[in-house]
């Protein structure tokens, strides 16, 4: 095959940051590659019925479970959401010349992403703003599959309202990972518009125009959404060993 096996990684995060946002985030257009995709999608689609959970509009699985009382009951991440992609995260140093062994999971609790949640937006449809809450360690990785959507991050108006115009837009491009980390996910909210085109893309409104694979493809300012899917990792702080009791209990 012509396609080669592993994307190429920037030198370090520092070098895919994103610009002008009030704090840290990182964007690599082509994280993973077609075939990876591919494989990913199919697994996301041969997982149980049950796997999925059917919100109001959108439906989302959980890896490996859910949250109990914000805990993680301890039990590994299926392969196919492990490899390639925890192991690529914490292969790229955050500066160049940093010590080598130095990634974005370095100083949680875990060394490493523990949980992930599968959410899929058919066009039309996004999330609401949002704060992820104090379960995790503040950095999220996402992953995107399928299509492109828009990401919008808000701030809080002094009254403690929700301030609906966003003040910065990320455009994800299939196969991207962007990382928040930080403030961005604890000071501000974040949401995706309930909208069949995201309108208005151009280097002026799109805080990592300059990072994308391709801004060409956005050149009229238009993205009609089609279905996307995302994979957000994160560390949940708090691990219980419960589970494995519990399995041991249930064997015959
Ligand atoms: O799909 C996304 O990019 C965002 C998902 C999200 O905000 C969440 O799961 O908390
Ligand atoms: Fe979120």
């Amino acid at each position: 095959m012509d396609t080669p096996s592993k994307p190429s990684l920037p030198q370090s995060l520092d070098s895919v940051r994103v610009p002008q946002l009030p704090c840290a985030a990182f964007y690599i257009s082509e994280f993973i590659t077609k075939d990876e995709e591919t494989l990913i999608l199919e697994k996301i689609a041969s997982a149980p019925k049950p796997r999925w959970k059917q919100l109001s509009r959108r439906r989302l699985q959980t890896w490996p479970s859910d949250l109990i009382n914000n805990k993680l009951v301890d039990a590994p991440l299926p392969s196919w959401l492990e490899e390639p992609i925890v192991t690529r995260l914490r292969l790229i140093p955050l500066e160049e010349g940093a010590d080598p062994q130095s990634h974005i999971f370095s100083d949680s609790p875990h060394k490493r992403p523990n949980h992930v949640l599968v959410n899929e937006y058919p066009p039309g449809i996004g999330i609401m703003p949002h704060k992820d809450g104090a379960a995790y360690h503040p950095i999220v990785c996402t992953v995107s599959l399928g299509a492109s959507i828009c990401l919008n991050i808000h701030e809080m108006k002094e009254d403690g309202t929700l301030n609906e115009t966003p003040i910065r837009r990320i455009l994800q491009e299939p196969r991207s990972l962007l990382i928040t980390t930080a403030d961005l996910y604890t000071d501000y909210l974040h949401g995706i518009d309930d909208v069949m085109e995201d309108i208005e893309l151009s280097e002026q409104t799109i805080a990592n125009w300059s990072l994308l694979r391709s801004s060409s493809t956005f050149r009229n300012g238009q993205n009609p959404r089609q279905t996307r899917t995302s994979l957000t990792y994160r560390d949940v702080t708090s691990v219980s060993k419960l589970g494995s009791k519990f399995r041991f209990s249930q064997k015959k």
